[in-house]
């Protein structure tokens, strides 16, 4: 191809996920797996490439991403970041790149799927519907770059930036078979669609509970963008006891880090002025939005008036109805009980698995914040509560099912594991005897032990019915523990022999 000479400006028109991936006018398309792409967009001027997204699945990233590269021929040249360790892990960085170094053969998915099958020791999948003479051009029409940190990954983009050149062909679109997406993703376990409560004491234990809980009983549900998300609707995450420092796991499996988080709160609790093009920031929705400072509000509000439950923050405009790109982030709320000072944050669509822990991050820094000013200013030194998040829409995109499984496998069980070992249910505790050929069941305080209700019969159903539903709130390994434990009690009595509680 001849290179032009007069600078050119594209537009990269996605067939597929185009509100997960962030544009420019060049001609370089950069692609990260875990690392973040607002991360490296924005050390770029958006006239130094097409797009930025993220790669998470080469099982099916991998098709969507050749689908839309093949709409857009002017994308002559391709950075592959391969940065971090979960980039690595997750390999579709390094299966992309074997796409390119060595092609493809037909063959089927693990799911008996016919496709193309990438020639790479990390399975990665192209729908048959691409025709194999199209995949070797694109193979030879791109220049394909890896890199292995953000700083060498910019300077790549920027070297390529200073080249333009004719699109290699016209936009190319292939049809795309009914089942994708929405197939060989059912969700395993039937369950209630609204209104689910889960708690966990960090962001990222209750964010590896939260995946689970879509992954295993979520809706499948067409996005309106081109693909699938795995859907709950109200979902509750109570979030007790984040670090003031934050937790971060180690390894970090989260899909932020604390750089990112550094940045990401200043969105939340900072003023910004607004930019014609640029959407909205919660800080600026806060700060000045409404021509009210609102953190400003909520502090004064609740010194004043310490058990106010009026210290709400507004941040949805209904001039947002007439345009697109509305925050996510609607409603937040702060209480105090206890000398202690929750958050409730609502959000009409949140992202979970991608978005979900750097807005609870977020949302816990405006809440220390605003703890912390109450303490200087009115002399009112508080705790900190819970942070809770109402996600109304609480979705998985289809593109991060692989990573969502992997998370699931991985750290699941491990956390239910050790929350059951510590039998901590907020209704207390059952002490169980027998007295006289009865089962006498004393149920008391989680913390002091005061016995608050006695229950006593001979059959093991029913006092467990009674007893659960007198705590309808009761954790399911609990009701488990008690129901076998009455059940034994019950037998003992029959047996006359003596019983135990365990
Ligand atoms: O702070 C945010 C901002 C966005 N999103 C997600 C939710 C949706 O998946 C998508 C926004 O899409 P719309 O609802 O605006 O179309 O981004 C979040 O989860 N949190």
């Amino acid at each position: 191809m001849t290179a032009i000479s007069k600078v050119s400006q594209f537009q990269y028109k996605p067939l597929h996920k185009p509100n997960q991936l962030i544009y420019g006018t060049g001609q370089t398309g950069v692609i990260t797996g875990w690392t973040i792409k607002d991360a490296i967009a924005k050390k770029l001027n958006p006239s130094e490439f097409a797009v930025v997204g993220q790669l998470y699945s080469p099982t099916r990233g991998i098709s969507l991403l050749i689908r839309n590269l093949l709409a857009n021929p002017h994308v002559r040249y391709l950075v592959i970041l391969n940065a971090t360790k979960e980039d690595r892990n997750a390999g579709s960085g390094t299966c992309l790149l074997d796409f390119f170094h060595h092609g493809v053969e037909e063959g089927t998915s693990d799911t008996g799927r016919h496709c193309w099958v990438i020639r790479s020791s990390i399975k990665g999948y192209i729908d048959m519907e691409i025709p194999l003479v199209i995949l070797e051009q694109l193979r030879r029409e791109l220049s394909v770059a890896e890199a292995d940190s953000i700083t060498q990954a910019v300077s790549l983009v920027k070297s390529y930036g200073s080249k333009t050149q004719e699109p290699w062909g016209t936009p190319l679109e292939f049809p795309m078979a009914n089942d994708v997406g929405e197939s060989g993703c059912a969700p395993l376990k039937p369950g209630a669609r609204y209104g689910h409560r889960i708690e966990g004491r960090t962001i990222a234990e209750t964010w590896v509970k939260i995946i689970h809980r879509i992954k295993t009983t979520g809706t499948i549900r067409p996005t309106g963008y081109d693909g699938y998300w795995q859907e709950l609707i109200d979902l509750m995450a109570v979030v007790t006891e984040e670090p003031p420092e934050f937790y971060f796991p180690e390894p970090n499996y989260l899909p932020c880090d604390r750089d990112f988080i550094q940045e990401y709160i200043h969105q939340i609790l900072d003023d910004a002025p607004v930019v014609e093009g640029v959407k909205y920031t919660y800080g600026q929705r806060l700060r000045s939005w409404f021509k009210r400072d609102q953190i400003e509000q909520v502090i004064t509000k609740l010194i004043g008036e310490i058990d106010a439950a009026s210290a709400v923050m507004s941040l949805w405009d209904v001039k947002d109805h007439e345009k697109g790109g509305s925050p996510c982030l609607n409603h937040i709320w702060l209480r105090v009980v206890d000398n202690e000072l929750s958050l409730t944050a609502t959000l009409r669509s949140n992202d979970m698995f991608s978005a979900w822990a750097a807005n609870a991050f977020g949302l816990r820094a405006l809440q220390q914040y605003i703890t912390d000013q109450i303490g200087k200013r009115g002399g009112i030194q508080l705790k900190m509560g819970p942070l809770i998040t109402v996600s109304q829409s609480a979705h998985i995109y289809d593109d991060c099912y692989d990573y969502a499984n992997r998370i699931i496998q991985n750290h699941y069980q491990q956390i239910i594991n050790s929350e059951q070992k510590q039998y901590a249910d907020p209704i207390g505790n059952f002490l169980i005897e027998t007295e006289n050929n009865n089962i006498i069941v004393k149920q008391t305080t989680p913390g002091s032990g005061e016995v608050i209700a006695t229950y006593s019969g001979k059959n093991a159903m029913s006092l467990s019915r009674k007893i659960c539903s007198d705590n309808p709130s009761i954790q399911p390994s609990h009701a488990v523990y008690l129901g076998i434990e009455l059940e034994k009690a019950m037998i003992a009595i029959k047996e006359d022999k003596t019983y135990h509680q365990l």
